[in-house]
Parts: C-alpha cells; structure tokens; sequence
C-alpha cells in the first residue's frame, strides 16, 4: 500500500471513529430535548393550575401578574432552550456526514511538536472537553487555512499574533461519512478542490464556500477594524460569497452581543433574497434581516404616491430614448443622484426653518377647523433657533389641543344631532360601555335623557375626529408633497413635477422626497442595526449612501459591488461607490479573479469592456461562448428552441433579455414549445430550470447556461455594462443570438466565441 493510500486510510478511520463521538453526542442532546419538550409541553398543560389567579385587590392583582409572569418565563425558557438545542442537533448531523473539510499542522515557534487542526462548519470537542476534534472555521487559528500555503504562517488572537510553520495543508471532500477526495495542498490555494466545486450544476440557491475561500476574500470575511468595508469586484469574484460568509463570521465572534436581528443586507432584488436565503442556515447560522432598499422607501413614501421603481427607471432609460424629454430626464437622474444635489436640498430644508413649509387644512365635512395658513402662523411662531422636528412636535400637540377644542364645540351642533339618529344600537351599548369604564359618566348627575343625548353626540363626533386625530398625531397634516415640489419648482425641474402631478413619483425623486421627510419629522435611524450590507454597491447614488449614513448611526458597512456592472445610468464613476464623507475610515479591497465563468466565457465577457485587462480566470475548462447569426426572428426563435431542447445536462437555463418587455414576448412565443418560467420583477422564488429574464433582474444570479437573446438590440455605449452583466451569469456556456448586425459594443470580443450561421 503506498504511503498515499495509508494516510488517505488513517484519515478514513478518523472520520469514522468522530462520526460515532458525535452520534453519542447527538444522542444524548436529543434525549435532553426530548425532556424539555415533555418539560414544556407539561407546564403549558397545567399553566392555569399553577397560577393564582385573584384580581379582587390591587395586592392580589399585583400576586397574579407575578404568578403569570414567573410561568410564562419558565415556558420561554424551556422553549428557548429547546430551540436552541435542536439547532445543534441539526449542526451536528451535517457535521456527521462531513465533519470537515481541511486540515492544517502547524508548529507554533517555540513548541517542539505540530498540532493538527481539521476545520468544518463548527467546533466539536472530545467528551473531555479538552481537545478540538474540529475546529470552526472562524476560530482565529482556522484563518492560516485559508491565508497560507505550507511554510511560515500566523494568525491573530485576541491576546496577539500567534506565528510558527505550517507543515501540512490538506483539503477533504466528505460525503456520507466517507472521504470522497483528498488533496495536500502546495502554493496554489485549492484550486483541485476548487476545481471540483466549480465545475459542479448551479443550484437555484447559493451555496457556502467555506471549504474554499480565498486569501483575498478571507481578508472580506475577517475584516473588523474599518466601519467601512468597500469591495470592487469583478463579476463572479465572490462578493455575495464573501458578504455571506462574513456575516456567519461576525455572528460567530461577537455571538454575545450580536444577532442576526442587528445586521441587515440590502439586495438589488426580492428574487436575490430567496437565492441567499439557504447559505447562512446551512453554516447553522440565522438568516440576517433582508430587504430591497425600494422596499424601505416604499414604506415610506406611502399610499399618496405611486413610486416608479428602479427597474421602471430603467426599462424608461432603454426604451425611450427618442423622446424629447429624455436628454432632461437622464440629466436629472444623474443630478439626483449626487450629493451637490444634496447641498441643495439641505439648504432647502434649512430654509424651511424660516419660510414655505406647507400643511394640509384639516377639514371636517367641508369645514376647515385648521387652515394650512393657521399652522404656518403657529409654525413660525415658534422660537426659530428649535430644530424644524421639534417645532412640528410642538405645532402637532397644539393642533391636537385644538381639534378637542372643536370637538367639544361641535358636539352641539344640529347636525351631530341629525346624524346620532342613525346610530346602531350596537354602537351605543359599546360606546355607553366605553365611557363608563373610562368613568366618564356618572349615572347619578344626569337625568336620563342629558346622558344619552350626550352620549350620542359624542360617540358621533367621536367617529369623524377619531380618524383625523390618528392623521394628526401621525403628522398627516404635513403637506410633504407640496413642498417638495415647491423645491422641484425652485429647479425648474419639469418632468418630476409633471409626475409628481400625476401622482408618480419618479426613482431619482423617491430617495430626496424621504430624506426631506425625514429631515421634517425628525430623522428615523435604525440605532439597533449594527451592520449593514450593500450588494450590487454600484446601483446606490452617492446621495443614497449619505442616507445610509443617517438612518445607520450606529452600523458598519459593507458595501459590495462592481463598477462595471453599474446599469443604472448614474453609476458612471467610481465617486459613486466611496462617498467623500467615508473617506479615512474605509478599507477598499480589489477582486480581479472570476471563479464562476469558465476560462474561454471570461476571455470573452471581459473584452466586453473597454477596459477589462485586469480580470483574470479561474482556469477551468469549458467550450468557446458561441455566436449565432440569423437572418431574422423566427429562425432566431427555431433556434434557442433547439438549442433549449438540447440542454439536458444543466439545471438552470436562462434566456436574458434586454428588457422586461422583450423577455415577456419572448417568453410568449417559446412557453407553448418547452417548459419556460418568466422572470418578472415582482418573482420571489427562484427555482430550476429554463427560464426567461430581463438582464437586470439576473444581477448577482448564475446559471449553468446562458442565451442571450438578440444581442443585436445592444448597441448603445450606454448599454455596454448591461451586456457585461448578462453575459457574466453564465457559469458553464454562453451562447448569444442575433438578427441584425454585429453590436459594436462586441467587436474587441467576437475573436473569442465560435461563429455560426443560423
Ligand atoms: N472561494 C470560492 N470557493 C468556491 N466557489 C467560489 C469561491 N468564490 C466564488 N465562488 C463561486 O463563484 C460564483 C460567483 O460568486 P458570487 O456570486 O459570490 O460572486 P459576485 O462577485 O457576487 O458576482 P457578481 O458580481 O457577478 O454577481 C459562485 O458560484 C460562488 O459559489
């Protein structure tokens, strides 16, 4: 047997041996689970019986609160602890099957024997609790994995740099139990393994890469000291990886004080939420919050106004260019955008401390009580040197003071008379009931008659002022609309005004109006929130970013992206990606290498560029992109239907096309020939197999195979990233198709794909 096969046969027996120490450890916390099941199930049965229940006196009141209390803690922490040991019992049976995927012999200097360390998804101890079996990935030793080939190494510890040798470096494939591969690792970081990986199917969700993980996205994951964390990288270099596995990483160093509630990723789609959601459970951690930053300002805006989201902004840009006000339009997407822009605003907003703030009346049935001049006037009489929150704060408590003044008034008019007529008798028992709990009314100081006529006054006043009361507290009154457009107004601004008129308001507005509604009301910041993630970084405006700064006082930031997939028309510069104000607490780290395309796709996709030069290639294997020319769209279509109908080997297959609209008639005329899913923006789930989707939903997305369409319709400079994008998702092929003649936007590219006629 050669020394390969003996060592591959020891390791062998190791897992074994580890798999029967972590089923014995498997069992013994089922069994106490099982026990804190019976335990909990137990006192929800009999909760009532143990409690005391007695609310005659506030002292026995007071007994049966606390009798309450005491059970139902004693119920959430039996359900905590149940939980919590159910999540690792699930860790564990992953960690069974494979307990770990490298090793690593290190000698510390100064120490005469070297110490072998396996690393996996999480730590596991002997039953001594001595020794590591294995050690998660995240513990400080585990980082010369990933930073070192064999040789000198080190590694940070909380209490100093800890250096030595490492002697050993050895990468494992475990499936089942079993050692399916095994490769010793010299200079070249994993790049068998790596391999391996790669060359693998797309799935419909991400996966960990932990086994994997390169130098330079090990200093992403690990990266502590700057509050901003700024990554340029090519496509398919690993960013959303890296964001993932940082976040399992800082859940996993600062479990004590942080949880997944306190870090939020920002996704460009809802579609991207679903294909990350498997990567963090998986390295048996909790998902961290996500959400679309549309979402965000959505919730914001509220119902008023129609907000035009980034995807409509966009299908505008590439659908409308002929029209007159485009040239305008772009100008002031670009304008909005910048935080020159933002000066201006905030001089607005300044200068609202003064003058030209605007309210709605507040009117009941025709009848105004507070006029918008009234609140002016009361507005301005405020000290002027009070924040203009703080004055609304004053200005709302004054209104609502007034509005009960009213209301008292108004309950003797005729027409409440009239109306409480009407009333059902349902609604007077309730509101009678109301007002006696309340002890409002006294039986015995009113005749019969005065309390219910009374009583009926008030509980119809009660039904108009209640709504306009929740509208006040809420500052409803705040006409946020009109001064916003009375700032558009100032910058002779036609086409958001003429929007705005319509009820819409346009993408490069939604941000402004929110940030001035914020300004207005009084900021909201998300103080809980201690990190922040920002895939797809390039499609944010520098103005966007300030904001971020404000509403996450107290967060770190991850900002993640690629210039050259910005496909959003103010994404043109690298300003837009490192706002000024972050400048000397940033770290930026550059990405080069593209892991997910083949060799022959990335020679291809990065002449796309204009300046591509520095993108490298993983070096793996794969066939020539593949051009096809047809003579016009029906052969087109006959085409990518044979084509489809021969990618059996791949579990994901994407169309992409230009824009939304062109993907739905595509995806019209192809349904009735093969099994087709239309991607549209509102998609949640993305799932296997063929499909067709617009190029800017397919951001951050791979599939095995990609058709492109028409690439013919690309032909503006401005549409360059846009191809770059689409043509980057392909992991394994990429075949484009076109009609017409040859976009000018391929010609440094068309020496690298292999040309045909349809
Ligand atoms: N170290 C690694 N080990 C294994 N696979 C990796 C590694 N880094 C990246 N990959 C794989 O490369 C592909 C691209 O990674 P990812 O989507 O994170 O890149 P990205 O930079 O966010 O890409 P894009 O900007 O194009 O959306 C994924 O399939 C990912 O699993």
């Amino acid at each position: 047997m050669s020394e390969e096969q003996l060592e591959r046969e020891q390791e062998q027996r190791r897992v074994q041996k580890l798999a029967v120490e972590i089923q014995d450890r498997i069992d013994t916390l089922s069994h106490h689970a099982s026990k804190i099941s019976s335990d909990a199930h137990e006192i929800r049965r009999t909760f009532w019986n143990d409690v005391t229940v007695n609310v005659d006196e506030p002292d026995d009141f007071e007994e049966t609160f606390y009798s309450i209390k005491q059970q139902a803690d004693l119920l959430s922490e039996r359900e905590r602890s149940e939980k919590q040991l159910k999540k690792t019992i699930k860790t564990l049976s992953r960690l069974k099957e494979s307990p770990y995927f490298g090793r690593v012999d290190f000698i510390e200097d100064g120490e005469s024997s070297s110490e072998s360390i396996y690393l996996g998804i999480t730590s596991f101890m002997d039953k001594e609790e001595q020794n590591f079996l294995i050690y998660d990935w995240r513990a400080p030793i585990s980082s010369i994995y990933y930073d070192y080939a064999p040789g000198p190494a080190q590694y940070e510890t909380p209490s100093g740099l800890i250096k030595g040798e490492m002697t050993l470096k050895r990468q494992f494939i475990i499936k089942d139990g079993r050692i399916e591969g095994m490769f010793d690792t010299g200079v070249t970081i994993g790049d068998q393994l790596l391999q391996e990986v790669l060359g693998n199917n797309a799935n419909a969700q991400m996966k960990t890469i932990v086994a994997t993980i390169q130098k330079e996205q090990n200093q992403i994951i690990r990266n502590e000291k700057n509050k901003y964390l700024i990554v340029q990288g090519v496509a398919g270099s690993g960013k959303t990886s890296a964001a993932l596995q940082r976040v399992a990483y800082l859940l996993y160093r600062h479990r004590k004080t942080l949880s997944a509630q306190n870090i939020v990723l920002f996704s460009p789609n809802p579609l991207f939420n679903s294909y990350v959601s498997t990567v963090l459970p998986e390295l048996g951690e909790e998902n961290m919050q996500q959400t679309t930053f549309i979402e965000y300002l959505g919730s914001r805006i509220g119902r008023g106004l129609l907000l035009e989201d980034s995807f409509s902004q966009l299908e505008y840009l590439l659908n409308h260019e002929d029209t007159s006000e485009y040239k305008a339009r772009e100008e002031s997407i670009r304008l909005k955008s910048s935080l020159a822009f933002k000066e201006k605003l905030d001089d607005y907003i300044r200068a609202l401390g003064t003058e030209g703030l605007e309210f709605k009346d507040i009117s009941l049935k025709s009848e105004v009580l507070l006029s918008n001049e009234q609140m002016k006037e009361q507005f301005y009489s405020y000290e002027k040197g009070i924040s203009l929150w703080h004055r609304m704060e004053l200005l709302k408590d004054w209104a609502v003071k007034e509005l009960r003044r009213r209301k008292r008034l108004e309950r003797r008019k005729d027409w409440v008379k009239e109306e409480a007529q009407f009333l059902d008798k349902e609604d007077f028992l309730e509101a009678f009931k109301t007002l006696q709990n309340k002890g409002k009314y006294n039986e015995d100081s009113f005749n019969d008659f005065e309390l219910e006529e009374k009583l009926l006054s008030e509980i119809v006043v009660s039904r108009y002022f209640k709504p306009i009361m929740t509208k006040v507290k809420r500052l409803g009154f705040v006409d946020y609309r009109r001064i916003y457009e009375n700032f558009l107004r100032k910058m002779s601004d036609i086409y958001s005004l003429q929007k705005i008129g319509q009820g819409e308001i346009p993408y490069e507005d939604a941000t402004p109006f929110v940030y001035l509604k914020d300004k207005i009301e009084g900021t909201v910041s998300f103080s809980s929130i201690r990190h922040i993630f920002v895939d797809e970084a390039q499609d944010y405006t520098p103005f966007q970013f300030a904001y971020f700064q404000e509403l996450f006082p107290n967060s770190k930031m991850t900002l993640l992206g690629d210039i050259n997939q910005g496909i959003f028309s103010h994404s043109n510069g690298v300003e837009s990606f490192l706002p000024q104000a972050m400048e000397g607490e940033e770290e930026r780290i550059i990405l080069t290498k593209s892991y997910r395309s083949t060799r022959p796709i990335v020679e291809f996709t990065k002449r796309i560029l204009k300046d591509g030069s520095h993108i490298e290639p993983f070096n793996r294997d794969g066939s020539k992109p593949t051009y096809t020319t047809c003579a016009n769209e029906d052969e087109l279509d006959a085409k990518v239907l044979e084509l489809l109908k021969a990618q059996t080997s791949h579990k994901t297959v994407a169309i992409i096309c230009r824009t939304a609209m062109e993907s739905a008639a595509v995806y019209a005329k192809l349904k009735d020939h093969v099994e087709l899913r239309l991607i549209e923006k509102g998609t949640i789930t993305f799932e296997r197999g063929l499909l067709v989707i617009p190029s800017y939903l397919a951001k951050g997305i791979e599939f095995d195979s990609v058709i492109l369409y028409d690439v013919s319709g690309y032909s503006r400079e401005s549409e360059r990233r846009l191809l770059y994008t689409a043509c980057t998702r392909a992991m394994h092929e990429l075949h484009l198709f076109s009609t017409g003649a040859e976009s000018p936007l391929l010609k440094e590219a068309m020496e690298y794909v292999e040309k045909s006629q349809g």
